[in-house]
């Protein structure tokens, strides 16, 4: 089991993501985006960073690369495809997930621990937890305020695909506990595949026990496994 950390100019958690990942025991290798996908890969992470300096709009210069065209094919056969914060951004900027990230509603930088509610336990991602688990992960952006139409934001709630919710310490879904203003609190979703993922918190930042406050996150990264 090898995993593929993708790297863009300007991603600046893919080592991160690597360690995290291995100190699971779980095989990572970096790779960069021009060099396209391996022949052969078991599962493909989209780091978070500041990808061509969030030009335009974070994740949008990234999105057109011609991996991601890979990216979607192998997301479309089932290879687990996780997006995170700037890989979040570039997910639905390429349309691996419904949806759009944009400027915080504070309007700044936030780099600080939130707390998900999981919504649903019967995903790759979310197997080691129990549905209404509160987990602790970090945030660290500026545009990770999930908008999305109505009515796409309907079929998202029918489908079940909204996977962590900004909560308070409790599980509660409130105005308050919503750090960037996203709509519906939604932090994590899935694409049209429940293989595939993105969210705006950093599991990577919250498993390894040396650096991290909370090891929380681990269990989205063990869908690698
Ligand atoms: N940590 C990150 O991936 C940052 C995401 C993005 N560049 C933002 O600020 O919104």
């Amino acid at each position: 089991m090898t995993v593929t950390v993708l790297q863009f100019g300007g991603s600046n958690c893919d080592r991160d993501a690597v360690r995290a990942l291995e100190h699971l025991g779980i095989d990572a290798e970096r790779r960069w985006h021009a060099d396209g996908l391996p022949a052969e890969t078991d599962g493909i992470v989209i780091p978070g960073g500041f990808s061509y300096g969030d030009y335009l709009r974070a994740g949008a210069m990234a999105a057109r690369a011609p991996v991601m065209e890979e990216v979607r094919a192998a997301a479309a056969d089932g290879t687990p495809v996780l997006g995170v914060c700037n890989g979040a951004q570039i997910g639905a900027e390429s349309g691996l997930v419904a949806g759009a990230f944009t400027t915080n509603e504070s309007a700044r930088f936030q780099c600080e621990p939130v707390h998900l509610r999981v919504e649903r336990a019967d995903t790759p991602w979310t197997a080691a937890y129990d549905e209404g688990d509160v987990i602790e992960v970090p945030i660290a952006h500026g545009e990770g305020r999930f908008e999305i139409d109505a009515a796409a934001s309907e079929a998202l709630e029918a489908d079940d695909r909204i996977l962590f919710r900004y909560c308070d310490a409790d599980g509660a879904v409130t105005d308050a506990a919503n750090p960037n203003g996203s709509t519906g609190n939604v932090a994590g979703i899935l694409g049209e595949r429940e293989t595939t993922a993105v969210l705006m918190p950093h599991p990577e930042r919250a498993t390894l026990p040396d650096v991290a406050a909370s090891t929380d996150g681990e269990g989205i990264l063990r869908a690698f496994a």
